[in-house]
């Protein structure tokens, strides 16, 4: 963590503490619910000692101030999040949406072409957005292959026949780069198989679940100071952990519910590795959030780089803040009723 950090009151763009991480002069938060406020028309501006925040969004205001760095991180762990999508570039949609729906059985849920941008999106999972963790295809006009690099490991589907699973991708002539069986040094029963892109798989074997997409394996060089990161700056859960010294790895599972009903990260630590390639692949992970704004100052709080300030993207408005973990992993966080309303 730096040893000292400006945070800026976000919107209104005004440095309004600098801290140490010992001494903190932050005035106290006040936050009131999006839920609470949202309809209000007038702004809310309730002074709490030193500092305040309004933040109007659209018809909602939302009021805060900050006083602890304790009180900031309780706020991210009480804060309404969510692993939403994950994001990944492919160089050909029509080729992995076929190989999702007909060999993984996922339902292509909406597409959106951007011409000005040249790119499309294809959103594919096993249940609606509003409440499922989905995949987030980007093809990018003319651009048909991408460097997966060595850092992004697999993404994780739980199915309750790994062989029935695997003997359909066969079938349909996908790649399978590890037959069903106990992982090594334990009992599940697993898979890799490949899509179209080499994006791996994992298929592992469980009882019937909600959340089929249930993992999101990413490499990192220090799994103590991730755990930390994921545990303070994003609110998340450290679930279990792993280690395997037999084959020289330990893996932390990370998220926002138990993961028999919810999608976590998996951090991966390979014995001695500090580094990876990242590839021009995989992009990130899209969480949601009741505030941007906080969101981004708890990050900065915690040592993390916010890569773009909160607020809302231009032409669909909905408010985002993106960020990078120790490795350098991106994640964007996206606010929940903007978010709602897209899906609308
Ligand atoms: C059930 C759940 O815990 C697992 O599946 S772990 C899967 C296991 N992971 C690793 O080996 C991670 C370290 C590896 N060096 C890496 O960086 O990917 C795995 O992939 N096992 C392979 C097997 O054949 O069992």
């Amino acid at each position: 963590m730096a040893a000292s950090s400006v945070v800026s009151n976000g919107r209104l763009g005004l440095p309004f503490a600098t801290f140490s991480t010992k001494a903190f002069l932050l005035p106290s938060i006040k936050m009131t619910s999006r839920s609470q406020l949202f309809g209000l028309k007038h702004s809310i501006v309730t002074h709490k000692m030193r500092r305040i925040v309004v933040q109007a969004t659209g018809d909602a205001v939302q009021s805060s101030t900050i006083t602890s760095q304790e009180e900031a991180l309780e706020w991210a762990k009480k804060d309404n999040r969510r692993l939403l999508h994950v994001v990944y570039r492919v160089g050909d949609l029509d080729k992995t949406i076929r190989f999702y729906t007909e060999c993984l059985g996922m339902k292509l849920l909406r597409k959106r072409d951007i011409p000005e941008e040249k790119y499309t999106n294809a959103f594919l999972g096993y249940g609606p957005e509003d409440s499922n963790f989905v995949v987030e295809l980007t093809y990018n006009y003319g651009v048909d292959k991408y460097d997966i690099g060595t850092g992004f490991g697999h993404f994780g589907i739980a199915v309750e026949d790994v062989a029935k699973t695997v003997d359909l991708v066969r079938a349909k002539g996908g790649k399978v780069t590890r037959e069903p069986g106990p992982v090594k040094g334990g009992k599940t029963v697993i898979a890799f198989i490949e899509d179209p892109d080499g994006y791996k798989f994992e298929i592992l074997q469980r009882d019937s679940t909600p959340e089929p997409l249930c993992q999101v394996m990413l490499r990192v060089g220090d799994l103590d100071r991730s755990i930390e990161f994921y545990k303070k700056a994003y609110g998340m859960e450290l679930l279990r952990t792993r280690d395997n010294p037999e084959y020289k790895y330990t893996i932390a599972m990370m998220g926002y519910g138990p993961e028999d009903k919810s999608a976590v990260l998996e951090l991966t630590y390979n014995y001695g590795v500090k580094e990876y390639e990242k590839g021009n692949g995989y992009g990130q992970i899209a969480i949601g959030t009741d505030d941007v704004y906080k969101t981004a100052e708890v990050i900065k709080l915690c040592g993390g780089k916010v890569t773009r300030e909160p607020g809302p993207l231009p032409g669909i408005n909905t408010k985002i803040t993106s960020c990078l973990d120790p490795d350098g992993w991106k994640s964007v966080f996206v606010d929940n009723i903007d978010f709602a309303k897209e899906l609308e």
